[in-house]
C-alpha cells in the first residue's frame, strides 16, 4: 500500500551571502493515512523548513532542492507545477501556523475572509465558485465544528475583536474548508496563553480523530507531541536522529540527543531533580560538523562519529536511530 506521505533522502539548501546552508540533510519520513507524527527539535533544526516543503512554501531562491522526493499519494510534489500545487493546497494538504494574527487581514470581517478562502479553493481545483451565501453557510458550519459559539455573529467580527485562541480556531476552521487529508501544524499553540494552548491542542486532536486526518505537528515542546501524536521524529541540525512511537521515545529515548532533550524537561513530580540541558549549541549549517552533526555535543562521540555520518537504521521494530553507538 502506498503511504500518504513519503519523504525520501530530501535535501534542501539555502544559498545565502555567507555561503550555502545545508538546512535539510537527507530527511526520510513516512506518514500513513490517519497517522499522527510530531517533529521535535531545538530552534533552527529545520522543522519549519520541512513543514513548508510539503506545501512548496519555501522561497526558491534562496532555497534549492539538492536531492530527494516528497511523494504525496505516490506523486512527487517537488516536481509539481504551481497549478497542481494550488490544487493540493487546501484540498489535500492544509497548514496551520504559529501566529494566527499574521494570517488574518485586520481590515476585513472574518466572514469575508472565510468566504474568499472557500471560493478561492473552488477556483484552485477548477470548480465553479460557489455563491457568497453558500460560502458563508460553509464558513458558519466550519466555525461551529471548531467549537466557536455564535458563528453568525463571529462572521461579522473583525480579527481584533477575537482573542488569540479564537483567531487560531478560525484559522483551523479555514484549514478544514477543503476537507484535507493531511494537516500540517507548525507550532500551532506556541503563541497562545498556556490555558488556551491546551484547548487548541485538544481541538486539533479531536478533529484529527473524528475526521481521520493525518497530522504532522511541528513543535519544540515534547508535552505537545505526547498529547497529539502517536509517533515522533526528533530532528537535529537538519537530520532525523530518532523516530519512534511517542510513548517509547518519552519513556526510553535511545539517541544521545533525544536523551538530552528529554532530560532538559523539568520533572514536575520530582522538582528536586534539576533538568539537565544539552551543553553547546546547534552548529552552523553552512559549515556543519563532518560525520555525525551532533558529535561536538555528544557525550558518547568517538573518532568514527567525527568522520562517518551515521545512517538511520531500525534497531527495534518501528524504531530507528541515526547513531553509530545506538543499541536496543
Ligand atoms: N528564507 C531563508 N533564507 C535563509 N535561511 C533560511 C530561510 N528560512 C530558514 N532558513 C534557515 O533554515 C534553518 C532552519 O530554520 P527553521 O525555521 O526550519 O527552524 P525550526 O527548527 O523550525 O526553528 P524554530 O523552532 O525557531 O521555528 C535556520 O538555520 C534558518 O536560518
Amino acid at each position: 500500500m502506498t503511504a500518504l506521505l513519503e519523504i525520501a533522502d530530501y535535501r534542501l539548501a539555502f544559498d545565502t551571502f555567507d555561503g550555502t546552508a545545508q538546512v535539510l540533510d537527507g530527511i526520510d519520513l513516512t506518514l500513513e493515512a490517519g497517522g499522527t507524527l510530531g517533529i521535535v527539535g531545538e530552534t533552527g533544526c529545520g522543522k519549519s523548513v520541512l513543514a513548508r516543503s510539503l506545501m512548496a512554501l519555501n522561497p526558491m531562491p534562496p532555497a534549492r532542492v539538492v536531492s530527494g522526493q516528497i511523494r504525496f499519494r505516490g506523486s512527487d510534489i517537488l516536481g509539481m507545477s504551481d497549478r497542481e500545487m494550488r490544487r493540493l493546497r487546501g484540498r489535500a494538504i492544509s497548514m496551520v501556523f504559529q501566529d494566527p494574527a499574521s494570517y488574518l487581514n485586520p481590515l476585513l470581517a472574518i466572514g469575508t475572509q472565510m468566504e474568499d478562502a472557500i471560493r478561492g479553493q473552488d477556483a484552485a481545483v477548477g470548480e465553479r465558485q460557489r455563491p457568497r451565501a453558500a460560502a458563508r453557510a460553509r464558513a458558519a458550519e466550519l466555525l461551529a465544528a471548531v467549537g466557536l459559539p455564535e458563528p453568525a455573529r463571529l462572521l461579522d467580527s473583525h480579527p481584533h475583536q477575537l482573542s488569540g485562541g479564537m483567531r487560531q480556531r478560525v484559522l483551523i476552521a479555514m484549514a478544514l474548508a477543503g476537507d484535507p487529508v493531511l494537516l500540517v501544524a507548525d507550532e500551532p499553540t506556541t503563541a497562545l496563553d498556556v490555558t488556551v494552548q491546551a484547548q487548541v491542542l485538544a481541538l486539533i486532536a479531536r478533529l484529527v480523530a473524528e475526521r481521520g486526518l493525518a497530522l504532522m505537528l511541528i513543535t519544540h515542546d515534547l508535552g505537545v507531541v505526547a498529547a497529539a501524536c502517536a509517533r515522533v521524529a526528533v530532528m537535529y541540525a537538519g537530520t532525523v536522529v530518532e523516530e519512534a512511537a511517542t510513548a517509547d521515545l518519552l519513556s526510553r529515548p535511545l539517541h544521545p540527543y533525544a536523551r538530552g532533550l528529554i532530560a532538559a524537561v523539568p520533572d514536575l513530580d520530582h522538582p528536586e531533580r534539576r533538568p539537565q540541558g544539552i551543553a553547546g549549541s546547534i552548529p552552523s549549517l553552512i559549515t556543519p560538523p563532518r560525520g555525525c552533526r551532533f558529535h561536538p555535543r555528544c557525550p558518547v562521540a568517538t573518532e568514527r562519529c567525527r568522520s562517518e555520518k551515521p545512517l538511520r537504521r531500525e534497531i527495534l521494530p518501528g524504531r530507528s536511530i541515526a547513531c553509530h553507538h545506538a543499541t536496543p
